[in-house]
């Protein structure tokens, strides 16, 4: 991996905060929007991210560790887009693809090879692109003739083959996965799992991981992050970052 410290930064968190309101209720929740005056139905804030600075270069693949509820998945949703901060700044170089929540985005009414044009048009790709990736998702996905039919006829596996691969043909800058993700029947996770190996080992595509596995960790990061709390508990190699975060179980 090519993380010395003259490689650019692909991410940079800068006294990143956010902060999640819990209401009493989804009602009380929507009347918040337009009124700052009835403060009792409001419970109380979570920061899930609190005042977290990193850099990540091109290049690197660092895993994020921590337990339930440490701010792991809302880190990479601010990546990703996905999610805001409430306070600081997120940079990100370069284009992001996330094994993350695959069957989100498509329109159900258009076919599954539509909906790869639909979401190459969204990710600013020209038709060229969209040209040379249509038959690289169409052979990973390997969904037979449901390929021209209508996503709504699709169970949800092949929503996320589909979805799946989409995400991992597009030759993405910066690649985020969350382990728990499982896709489509063994076959096909095995073959997932292959691919995603194949793009951790390329020393141009900067890679998150998101994992509660030490070994998995161990196997495709050098560098590891301990987030608790959403405070930055530990940051550096990966042996001792799991050594860190294995001592404070
Ligand atoms: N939309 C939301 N509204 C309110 N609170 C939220 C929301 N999303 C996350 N949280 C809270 O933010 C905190 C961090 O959650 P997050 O999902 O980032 O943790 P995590 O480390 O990914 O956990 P896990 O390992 O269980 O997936 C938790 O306390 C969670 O309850």
């Amino acid at each position: 991996m090519s993380s010395s410290a003259e490689a650019p930064v692909a991410i940079k968190f800068d006294h990143v905060t956010k902060t999640y309101k819990l209401y009493e209720n989804d009602r009380q929740r929507f009347f918040s929007i337009f009124s700052s005056r009835d403060k009792r139905k409001l419970i109380t804030k979570v920061n899930a991210s609190n005042d977290l600075s990193f850099e990540i270069k091109k290049g690197e693949a660092v895993a994020f560790l921590g337990h339930n509820g440490a701010g792991k998945s809302t880190a990479l949703k601010m990546i990703t887009g996905v999610t805001f901060p409430t306070k600081g700044e997120v940079i990100v170089n370069g284009t992001v693809s996330a094994l993350l929540e695959l069957t989100a985005g498509f329109d159900m009414a258009l076919t599954g090879r539509e909906n790869i044009h639909l979401r190459g048009h969204a990710m600013g790709l020209d038709a060229d692109e969209i040209a040379a990736l249509e038959p690289k998702v169409v052979e990973f996905a390997d969904l037979g003739v449901y390929i021209d039919q209508p996503v709504r006829t699709y169970s949800s596996g092949m929503k996320s083959r589909l979805g799946f691969a989409f995400a991992v043909s597009s030759d993405p800058e910066i690649l985020v996965v969350d382990e728990a993700l499982s896709v489509g029947d063994k076959q096909f996770q095995q073959k997932c799992f292959a691919r995603v190996r194949e793009i951790m080992e390329d020393e141009n595509v900067t890679v998150l991981f998101v994992t509660h596995s030490s070994s998995a960790a161990q196997e495709f990061c050098t560098r590891g992050i301990v987030l608790d709390k959403g405070t930055k508990k530990f940051d550096g190699s990966i042996q001792d970052a799991i050594a860190f975060y294995e001592s404070h179980e």
